[in-house]
């Protein structure tokens, strides 16, 4: 059975990767009059004189919403609400599992950007924080922007920042590898949505100095009639103004950086690269190239975003550890600094004699990395 038919399957048998669980019992008058009526009203009371104690007499503390309006469901595109649920669900175990942050998956049936942020707004007094899932660019930006404004918990939008703290962390350690520095190195990032356009932002902050964005045109090009995060985007990037397609720009390069789409880096790109070539094909479920190709082509380092190859960089290393690390912090919003901590302790988390060409990044069921990503995102909240 392929691994498609057995995860449909699996899905079919579990009927839902989630479920809520009482964390008190009710099974007594007593315990029902703590619980619920009338005791209940008390805490109800003091919430209502000071907002704050909500933090103290309900779970909102722990309690984050895992968020898609269906428009950029992995790699899949605009599938819609519903279809994104299974997504949103696993997003949830996997806050749960590996940092004990209760999830809820929310998906809304709207691409009105102004409405998606009202929704959020509506409900977010039960939650200590958002994550955005699977929202696709521009819109996920002003989204974000717009919450951030109205909203004082943390809001992350994971396929933006979580993907740049993992891209990051994988990249410091090749770079050890291949024996280059970030601010020498030409590095080429395919696709200029959420992924592509934190990924790029968050190395420009860690040193890279030359870096090429592609979308489905070729080069950012201003003269591409570009979106105003394209624009910006094409202003901070491109150093020597290079022109054309990604196979005219990847000649020579020492990154690729794929968050795009299925099969774009041919064998023939890879062999154009420059020596020590590092391949970071990350669109889901289907790479931009497969390891075995581009290992074939003269890739040395090969990473992509699934679990069933080595060097799996996925933002699962990092948005469990970071919402966890903002929780118990109580941070507001999570910022540069928090982000590039959680990278490096990504990174760290790799020993020196441990570093290979096939493992540059700590498996993402490793509980312990999401344990120092807390920490660092914790410390870097309270400084
Ligand atoms: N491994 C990981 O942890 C993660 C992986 N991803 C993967 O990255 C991909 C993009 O996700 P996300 O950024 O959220 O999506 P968005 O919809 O926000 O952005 C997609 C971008 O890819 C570009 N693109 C699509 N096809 C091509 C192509 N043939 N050549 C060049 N660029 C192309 C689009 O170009 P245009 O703007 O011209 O339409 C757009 O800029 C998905 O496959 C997703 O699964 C995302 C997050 C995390
Ligand atoms: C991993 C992830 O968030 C994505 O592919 O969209
Ligand atoms: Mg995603």
């Amino acid at each position: 059975m392929s691994i498609y038919d057995e995860a449909l399957k699996f899905h079919e048998d579990v009927k839902g990767k989630i479920e809520v669980i009482s964390r008190v019992e009710v099974s007594n008058s007593k315990e029902l009059s703590l619980a619920y009526t009338p005791g209940v009203a008390q805490p109800c009371i003091e919430i209502h004189k000071d907002p704050d104690k909500a933090y103290k007499y309900t779970r909102k503390w722990n309690t984050i919403a895992v968020i898609s309006d269906g428009s950029a469901v992995l790699g899949l595109g605009d599938i819609g609400p519903l279809a994104s649920l299974p997504v949103m669900e696993g997003k949830c175990v996997l806050f749960k599992k590996f940092a004990d942050v209760d999830a809820f998956p929310i998906v809304i049936d709207s691409k009105d950007v102004d409405e998606i942020v009202e929704t959020i707004v509506k409900i977010s007094k039960s939650f200590g924080g958002i994550n955005l899932e699977d929202i696709s660019a521009p819109r996920c930006f002003e989204i974000e922007e717009k919450l951030k404004e109205r909203l004082d918990i943390p809001v992350f939008h994971d396929d933006q920042h979580g993907t740049a703290i993992v891209t990051l962390a994988a990249l410091k350690n090749a770079l050890k590898i291949v024996g280059k520095k970030i601010e020498n190195i030409k590095i080429i990032v395919n696709g200029a949505g959420a992924a592509g356009t934190a990924i790029t932002k968050l190395l420009l902050k860690a040193g890279a100095k030359n870096i090429i964005v592609c979308d489905k045109k070729g080069v950012l090009d201003p003269e591409h009639n570009l979106d105003k995060y394209k624009l910006e985007l094409s202003k901070i990037t491109n150093p020597n103004k290079e022109k054309g397609l990604l196979k005219d720009v990847i000649k020579g390069a020492d990154v690729f950086i794929g968050v795009s789409a299925p099969y774009v880096l041919t064998k023939d790109m890879v062999k154009s690269m420059n020596k020590d070539a590092i391949v970071f094909a990350m669109a889901n479920p289907t790479p931009e190239i497969f390891p075995d190709e581009a290992k074939e082509a003269g890739a040395r380092i090969i990473g992509t975003g699934r679990s069933d190859f080595e060097n799996q960089i996925n933002n699962v290393l990092a948005f469990p550890g970071v919402f966890r690390g903002a929780l118990d912090a109580r941070a507001k919003k999570i910022t540069d600094d928090m982000k590039l901590a959680a990278a490096e302790a990504i990174a760290n988390f790799v020993k020196e004699d441990e570093l290979n060409e096939n493992y540059i990044i700590p498996k993402a069921f490793n509980l312990e990395v999401q344990k120092k990503v807390a920490e660092a995102v914790y410390k870097a909240a309270i400084k």
